[in-house]
């Protein structure tokens, strides 16, 4: 048996019973526990040998270093798998035919999913590292999370999503990060700002925020760290170069693209954008189509991660698209609210809207006629939940609430000063008392409170011409809370359940899977 990995057995109930725990440098909790992801099929347990050989597998790669993927301090938390399987044989664990892999980076970790040729969840993974956690953490996190997925050499695309206008500057030949990581949530300084809103047509130009990509690249320009040879990366794009051979991330997807100034009417860089010299260097030089396939995995890729060199590498996206598209909505109108670390909302509109004071801006989603993805992400959401309460807490203390009556506080949960929708205000100040004795009143307060931001998101888009919700889906770890599923139906005014699948790394695994035709 491979050493460290504290192996689970499935019990009648598919509940996992931790066996003893086995030494490993990286402690690799293998757990068979109900899907995180709500697909048709019928969950079966993977027995325990099959984890043993994808143990076994894995230890025998690890001995494989590489100077750029060379993993330097281990992931700093454990990888824990959940593995069931739909259409897996369970003598041997493997799926029929072809797999497709999502991997997705959010705030306080990474997931990864395994879809089969047939769209069904196979298996999935996840790491979990701090809101401090930089490239390392991330990379190591990815080694983690696929080289959990037993089914990887038989992948036939990988895709990954990425927090949105998170920045890197790198080096441009050997993709070397110079600075950054810029987070999705930071905001730039007033000269940097400043400079980047000179350049903008518009005041309410999504790139005109001052936690937008564009941003923070004038930042770098002032700050001096931008210059000759150094180049922009997403977080996304950063983490999708690891797996090709061209070392330099010179490649995004018009997802990741919109913060930093894409056109996505033109789909192109506006000459607004490419007349700052100083700006154009740093753009990456290939904008491709989310699910584009845009290489194959390099043969050091391949012995890092143990996905074979014929698997496709397809063009990124960002988190809160992924998540909606996993959500599998269909109707004008339909949204998903991911309920994450923060929260983001997406509603399906023919209407393009954008204005960066309310920090509302409209991805391109695709499909004849032009479909948009308009929304936002405010700073609430899980984050302040978690300063508040573990998450333990938060499931036995929503027990005590009922959702039908209304909490009479009235907070508006930050997790710091500053918010970016349905307004951006980089001084708002979170608004969290009284705080009651009891800590279940405190806790209806609080998912009444991110609920009227949910609520006023979706009002924000009405009124700027998006059109009304009629329906709203639910990403993130909060979606497995249904008393706040029933509080946000009745403040936001229209039916909200859970999604089919809650994470967005299916999102990403469906766009390796149908590549660019998932966007109509
Ligand atoms: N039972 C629950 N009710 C509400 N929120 C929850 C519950 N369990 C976990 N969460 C929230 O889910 C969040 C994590 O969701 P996740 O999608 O992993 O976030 P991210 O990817 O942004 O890091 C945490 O911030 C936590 O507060
Ligand atoms: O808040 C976030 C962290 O999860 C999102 O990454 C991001 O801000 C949402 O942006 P987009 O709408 O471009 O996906």
């Amino acid at each position: 048996m491979a050493a460290g990995v504290a192996f689970a057995v499935a019990s009648a109930t598919g509940r996992a019973t931790p066996q003893p725990s086995l030494p490993t440098a990286l402690s690799l909790r293998l757990q068979l526990q109900a899907p995180a992801c709500r697909g048709s099929h019928q969950s079966l347990a993977v027995p325990c040998a099959v984890l043993a050989g994808l143990e076994l597998n894995r230890r025998r790669r690890r001995t494989h270093q590489h100077s750029r993927l060379q993993s330097g301090r281990p992931a700093r938390a454990a990888a824990k798998v959940a593995m069931w399987s739909a259409g897996v044989s369970a003598s041997d664990g493997k799926s029929t035919g072809e797999v497709y892999i999502g991997v997705d980076f959010g705030t306080s970790g990474c997931r990864s999913a395994c879809l089969d040729s047939g769209g069904r969840l196979v298996s999935e993974a996840s790491a979990k590292y701090g809101k401090d956690a930089g490239p390392e953490e991330w990379r190591n996190a990815l080694a983690e999370v696929v080289r959990a997925i037993p089914q990887r050499e038989l992948a036939a695309a990988i895709c990954m999503n990425g927090t949105s206008s998170t920045a890197l500057l790198c080096s441009d030949p050997d993709g070397g990060v110079l600075a950054g990581p810029l987070m999705y949530n930071y905001v730039c300084n007033e000269a940097a700002v400043k400079r980047c809103r000179a350049m903008v047509p518009s005041p309410a130009h999504a790139a005109a925020a001052p936690t937008s990509t564009l941003s923070k690249a004038c930042q770098w320009i002032l700050d001096g760290s931008a210059g000759p040879g150094t180049r922009l990366a997403h977080q996304c794009d950063w983490l999708t170069s690891l797996l090709l051979d061209e070392k330099s991330p010179r490649v995004t997807d018009y997802h990741n693209a919109l913060k930093l100034g894409y056109d996505l009417e033109a789909l192109a860089w506006p000459d607004w954008l490419l007349a700052d010299d100083r700006v154009a260097a740093l753009l990456p030089s290939r904008v491709a189509v989310p699910g584009e396939t845009i290489g194959h995995v390099s043969a050091e890729a391949s012995a890092w991660l143990g996905l074979p060199e014929s698997c496709r590498v397809a063009a990124g996206t960002t988190d809160s698209i992924a998540a909606f598209l996993a959500a599998d909505t269909a109707n004008i109108g339909e949204a998903v609210t991911s309920l994450g670390s923060t929260m983001a909302i997406k509603m399906r509109s023919l209407v393009k809207v954008e204005d960066a004071a309310f920090g509302v801006y409209s991805h391109r989603l695709g499909g004849e006629p032009l479909q948009w993805l308009v929304g936002g992400a405010s700073n609430s959401g899980g984050a302040v939940l978690r300063q508040l309460f573990d998450d333990e807490s938060v499931a036995r203390l929503t027990e005590q609430i009922d959702p039908e009556v209304d909490s009479g506080l009235d907070y508006y949960p930050l997790p710091s000063v500053g918010e970016r929708f349905p307004v951006c205000d980089a001084s708002l100040q979170p608004r969290l008392e009284p705080r009651p004795t009891d800590d279940a009143e405190f806790l209806h307060g609080v998912l009444e409170g991110l609920s009227r931001i949910e609520a006023a998101g979706y009002q924000r888009l009405d009124k700027l011409g998006a059109g009304k919700v009629t329906r709203v889906l639910t990403a993130g770890g909060g979606a497995k809370n249904a008393k706040w599923r029933r509080i946000r139906e009745r403040l936001i005014g229209v039916p909200v359940a859970a999604a089919r699948w809650t994470e967005a790394a299916c999102g990403s695994a469906l766009l390796a899977m149908r590549g660019t035709s998932l966007l109509g």
